[in-house]
């Protein structure tokens, strides 16, 4: 539902990805209507200073009604650490200040996103009810005689407004995929699980009801959907890393996700690496993602950290398949060689394609390693050609950094694409 994964790129900080103008489904400019723009206008304050506190109501009344919700489709985990609600919080605000300050302008980057996210977690139409219900009663919980029926009137048309677009977004994704609305799981037996790193392994699968394996684009992801020993079905987004050589498979790689701080590890990141052994059955989605490589013949700069690095791995194995001339860069910073996934894969795929440069930066290098190349990633001596599309995924501080440095060196924004993993803390601000 619209709170699954909010975007962050309508936040100063990040402007909007051009390369999602491309959504089905995004072809209406919503707009607010003028008495609904004032009202709305009047209480942001208010709701904005109050979106914390309405999204944990809404969430705690959201799961009161329907606890299956809680055990069946949202990350427990990021419920129960905050990272949810601040990302719900966060797309309020963004979509409510981007009608208001841009009125017929689309944030299509953040529907997109939110559209594409949704139809990998089979997400309905009847659910962006139910999210109404619950949201606009705590949003009068909190906000108490604030809210009059005009308010309540003026902020419910700007839901719909966010509603009836991804509605409308996911049922093209829903169409393009071709499955019915929502259903979008089929069964997939686990062939092989081969380790990367001590903490990340590749999991190679193949679909388990006879048919065909789906086709999908470099750079996107399936929802896996695990059930965890306590009956609840949890699901996680990994993004894809190729099609298994007889064809019959696909590949995902996954990290253990480790608590911050001693907090929970990752729950279906610690099952799947525990527990699922070849043989086993998992439930995946049709693939989805709207951060996929570009058609075009320009130079490409595929950027990642750590486990960032799967998207660019499908990626670079798409240029490979394609015979792709392309010139391609190729920058990966992690913590050591050894935490480094896909490192031989990715040398071995560079030498093949034979038009990259390759940059690997180790916080910790081993033996006689490059100090241009130890530490975090730094483009200072990477030659960064003209008309680059750039693309990044990692930890959000590196993207941040990345970002900030592409600009400085001249790479205009709209080609700087960029993937987020689970639920966006840019957008609210964190
Ligand atoms: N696109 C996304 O949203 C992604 C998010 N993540 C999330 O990030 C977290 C850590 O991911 P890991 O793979 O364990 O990465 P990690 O914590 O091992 O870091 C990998 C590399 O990222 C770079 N990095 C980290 N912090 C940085 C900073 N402040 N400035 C510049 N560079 C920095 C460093 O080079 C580091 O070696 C996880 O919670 C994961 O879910 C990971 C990959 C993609």
């Amino acid at each position: 539902m619209l709170s699954e994964t909010p975007d962050l790129r309508e936040t100063p900080e990040l402007p909007e990805n051009p390369g999602h103008l491309e959504t089905p489904g995004l072809t209406e400019t919503p707009a607010l209507s003028e008495g609904s723009a004032a009202l709305v206008r009047a209480t942001l304050p208010a709701v904005g200073g109050a979106l914390d506190a309405i999204s944990e109501r809404f969430y705690a009344r959201l799961f009161a009604a329907h606890p299956e919700l809680l055990r069946d489709l949202f990350n427990r985990g990021n419920q129960a650490n905050g990272a949810q609600r601040q990302a719900l919080a966060g797309a309020i605000a963004g979509f409510a200040t981007a009608l208001l300050d841009r009125p017929g302008r689309r944030p299509d980057a953040l529907l997109s996103r939110i559209a594409h996210k949704h139809a990998s977690l089979g997400i309905t139409r009847d659910q962006y009810a139910l999210v109404h219900t619950h949201l606009f009663a705590a949003i009068a919980e909190v906000l108490g005689e604030a809210v009059t029926a005009e308010v309540a009137a003026a902020w419910g048309e700007v839901y719909w407004l966010m509603a009836d677009t991804l509605i409308a977004a996911e049922a093209r994704l829903y169409q393009e995929a071709r499955v019915a609305d929502g259903d979008v799981w089929r069964p997939y037996r686990v062939t092989e699980v081969r380790p990367l790193t001590g903490d990340a392994a590749a999991f190679t699968v193949r679909p388990d009801d006879g048919g065909p394996v789906p086709a999908f684009r470099p750079g996107q992801y399936v929802s896996v959907r695990v059930e965890l020993p306590d009956g609840a079905r949890q699901i996680r987004q990994y993004s894809l890393t190729g099609t298994a050589g007889d064809g019959l498979g696909l590949h995902f790689a996954v990290k253990r996700e480790r608590g911050a701080e001693g907090g929970p590890h990752g729950e279906v990141s610690t099952h799947l690496h525990d527990r699922v052994r070849p043989g086993d059955l998992l439930r995946l989605s049709a693939p989805f993602g709207d951060v996929t490589l570009d058609a075009g013949e320009g130079p490409l700069l595929l950027a990642s950290a750590g486990i960032g690095c799967t998207p660019m791995t499908g990626m670079l194995r798409q240029l490979v398949a394609t015979r792709s001339c392309r010139p391609v860069t190729v920058l990966h910073a992690d913590r050591a060689p050894g935490t480094h996934a896909f490192r031989d894969e990715t040398a071995k795929l560079a030498a093949e394609l034979g038009t990259v440069r390759t940059h690997f930066f180790y916080e910790t290098p081993e033996g006689d390693w490059p100090d241009e190349h130890t530490g975090r990633a730094d483009l200072r001596h990477v030659e960064l050609p003209e008309g680059l599309t750039a693309y990044l995924c990692g930890p959000l501080p590196f993207m941040r950094s990345l970002r900030g440095q592409l600009l400085d060196r001249g790479v205009p924004e709209e080609r700087i694409r960029y993937e987020v993993f689970g639920p966006d803390a840019w957008q609210a601000g964190v």
